[in-house]
């Protein structure tokens, strides 16, 4: 089967019914038309719906390299560099269509599945089974144009002690048993942003697991349908609330959900398990097959078209309320300026000094990568604080469609028209601002930018401890000696 629509994405994921709880019920019926998410899945469908314009599928879709057909472009194994600014642009032909709104769109998991299933050999290591099912899996979702959620993440109950360590074993997802059909597993992880609205779950290493024999029992790597039974997903509130796209207009399109993952008995078919009870292995997986560096290269990209949106919007308040004179309007939206820039050098570095990796598969550096995804959580918050102190009081001056269509109207035109143009088009920017940086949706995508890809501060220790210092600290010791030198020459 070839690259899907988006009409086929919404079929698929209404008939698969999975178990989906929000707001105390269980979602019933097609989840594509449930309040919650019916405005992100049409997102996610439009998407889909871009790989097959005329202008754009030659670079969204490519020719699979089995079927023959036109598949998606984020499962290419790149193995030129043109390849892989091929696989960039289209991810950000998505990335751009949504403002970088949607973390969680399907090129993002796409691009860890696809170095999954390069560097397949690699999870053959424990049993040669598994380095078969990866590589099959990695063919069944790129033929079948599968979107996939995934979780990671341990319930955070104490992280002053190991898994093992809990009150229970089974808070956090573990083994419970072998059995003819495949391993039982039992308990939580967390936390799949569009969970339930994909075909599957991405079940991999949670971030490193101590190396004791206790912890073995939770290291796996699965994949299985989100229907697979018991499998729940529990979602939390939902951000779009139902309003216009003129009120929320990024909530009402690209509210994603988040979701807890509770494992109650799942069985996973021996042909979906990729790596069990081996915390060394799980825990070098991401690394040893470039999915960290091939997952930073989506994120940077689709940062990039995010900064990019900012970047527009501040400049049309700038230009809707002439205040772009100033100097110190200027001087933050060059900060923005600044950070498109710097986000772009870091992908072009990246690709400029890519290299196939182990596998074969054409992979950038990840020293520029790595800086960028340090980067981008401590300036993604500045973004919005700029915006809030760019939008001032516009950003609360804000009546609703309803009253654009109501007898007040009159007055809307009068005091909020703008130095540009009408009180309707100003309102509209202005509640656009406003999802961005004020509302639940927006501060959601504060927190998600800050954690989603890992914890910052761990992140900055694994770059800290993983950067060649040596050479810098050898040539200061070299000036040091060379002072003395000349000191004792002189003398
Ligand atoms: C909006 C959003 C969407 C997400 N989507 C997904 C998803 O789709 N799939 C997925 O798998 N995950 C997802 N995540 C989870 C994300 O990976 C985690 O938030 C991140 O890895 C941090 O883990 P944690 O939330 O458990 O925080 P914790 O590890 O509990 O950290 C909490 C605080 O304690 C500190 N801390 C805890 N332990 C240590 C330590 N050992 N050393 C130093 N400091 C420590 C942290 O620095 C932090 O300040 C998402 C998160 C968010 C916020």
């Amino acid at each position: 089967m070839p690259a899907k629509t988006g009409k086929q994405y919404i079929e698929r994921v209404d008939k698969a019914e999975a178990e989906i709880w929000i707001d105390g019920e269980q979602v019933k019926g097609k989840i594509s038309e449930h309040p919650a998410f019916k405005g992100v899945m049409k997102s996610q469908a439009e998407l889909y719906d871009m790989q097959f314009d005329s202008d754009k599928k030659d670079y969204m879709t490519y020719v699979s390299p089995s079927s023959g057909e036109r598949v998606g472009t984020s499962f290419m194994q790149p193995s030129t560099k043109e390849e892989l600014v091929m696989r960039r642009r289209m991810m950000q032909e998505w990335a751009r269509y949504n403002g970088g709104m949607m973390g969680r769109s399907p090129d993002y998991i796409n691009a860890g599945l696809m170095a999954y299933g390069a560097a397949s050999e690699m999870f053959g290591s424990q049993d040669p089974m598994y380095a078969k099912n990866m590589q099959n899996y990695y063919e069944y979702a790129r033929e079948n144009d599968l979107s996939l959620t995934h979780t990671l993440i341990q319930p955070q109950v104490n992280r002053g002690v190991n898994a093992s360590q809990l009150p229970d074993q089974f808070i956090a997802a573990r083994m419970k048993e072998k059995t003819p059909d495949g391993v039982v597993i039992k308990g939580a992880r967390l936390l799949a942003t569009q969970g339930g609205i994909t075909d599957e779950i991405m079940v991999f290493p949670s971030t490193l697991l101590k190396q004791t024999d206790e912890e073995n029992p939770y290291a796996y790597a699965f994949c299985i349908p989100n229907n697979t039974p018991g499998l729940k997903f529990i979602c939390r509130e939902s951000f779009d609330y139902g309003k216009t796209s003129f009120d929320h207009p990024l909530g009402s399109r690209f509210e994603e959900m988040d979701t807890i993952v509770v494992f109650d008995d799942v069985t996973v078919p021996w042909d979906r398990v990729f790596s069990l009870g081996d915390v060394s292995v799980c825990n070098q997986a991401y690394n040893e097959s470039s999915a960290v560096v091939h997952m930073t290269h989506q994120v940077v990209a689709k940062n990039i078209a995010k900064t990019e949106f900012v970047l527009g919007i501040l400049q049309l308040m700038a230009e809707t309320i002439n205040i772009g004179q100033y100097q110190h309007i200027q001087e933050k939206i060059s900060e923005v300026i600044i950070a498109l820039e710097t986000m772009k050098a870091y992908v072009t570095a990246s690709e400029a000094n890519a290299q196939p990796d182990r596998w074969g598969t054409m992979t950038p550096d990840f020293a520029p990568l790595n800086a960028a995804r340090n980067y981008f959580p401590k300036i993604y918050p500045r973004f919005t604080e700029i915006m809030q102190l760019m939008g001032a009081s516009g950003l609360m001056a804000l009546p609703s469609q309803a009253d654009f269509q109501s007898a007040i109207r009159p007055d809307l035109d009068k005091f909020l028209q703008s130095a540009t143009g009408d009180a309707e088009s100003r309102v509209k920017l202005y509640r656009l601002a406003w999802d961005v940086c004020m509302s639940s949706f927006g501060s959601r995508q504060i927190l998600y930018e800050r954690f989603f890809f890992g914890d910052p501060v761990r992140m900055a220790s694994a770059l800290y401890t993983g950067y060649d210092k040596q050479e810098h600290v050898d040539r200061v010791k070299a000036f040091l000696d060379r002072s003395e030198e000349l000191i004792k020459n002189n003398g």
